[in-house]
């Protein structure tokens, strides 16, 4: 049973639905009269992404980039790899980089990088979960969920070795899962 893997849940639907609410009437604020084109990245983002998107009022685009870096740890290996980019152009669009989980900042500072590359007229990063602790790369948020402690989470899109992503809330996962303590 994959309940018996979470050590105890920190977001409940109803709270994330709330917090998504919430994301989603700031971006309709800031993008009034604009047509924002979101990003999501995959696949951790992918519940996220479609929560946000159908909360979203302003007419958008959405298009997926597929990334990788953690493998079956819970450490960054530092080593991103695009598995799969983006299908339009984003040259002169605004784009809002949606993504689940900020921990390192090994992904974003890369692909945020790559992508300012390719000449947005602008560009934002939503991300539902913020983990400062664990940070080397410095990165910019503008629109941030939750800001949550140094534990491996798992839930809402989040994995471990691609486990635990159909998970309707966001929980600690027991460090015996991943052969850490406890
Ligand atoms: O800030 P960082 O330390 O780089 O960690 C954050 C990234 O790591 C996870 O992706 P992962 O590489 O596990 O791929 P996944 O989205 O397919 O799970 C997560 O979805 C973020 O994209
Ligand atoms: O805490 C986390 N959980 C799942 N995936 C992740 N990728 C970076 N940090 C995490
Ligand atoms: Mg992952």
């Amino acid at each position: 049973m994959l309940e018996q893997d979470i050590e105890r849940v920190l977001f409940s639907e109803e709270e994330l639905d709330k917090r998504v609410s919430e994301i989603a009437a700031e971006i309709n604020r800031d993008y009034a009269g604009k047509e924002p084109m979101l990003i999501s990245v995959l696949r951790g983002s992918f519940v996220f992404m479609a929560d946000l998107t159908r909360k979203i009022e302003v007419p958008c685009t959405i298009d997926f980039m597929s990334v990788s870096s953690y493998g079956k740890g819970t450490t960054s290996s530092g080593q991103v790899q695009i598995t799969k980019d983006l299908s339009d152009d984003i040259e002169g669009k605004d784009i809002i980089v949606v993504e689940d989980i900020l921990d390192s900042g090994n992904t974003l500072s890369y692909l945020l990088e790559l992508l300012r590359a390719r000449k947005p007229a602008s560009m934002k990063l939503c991300t539902l979960l913020d983990k400062p602790d664990r940070r080397v790369k410095e990165v910019h948020v503008d629109y941030s969920g939750f800001t949550i402690p140094d534990e491996f989470v798992v839930g809402y899109g989040l994995d471990y070795a691609e486990k635990y992503r159909n998970l309707p809330y966001i929980g600690i996962l027991k460090p015996r899962v991943y052969g850490g303590e406890g």
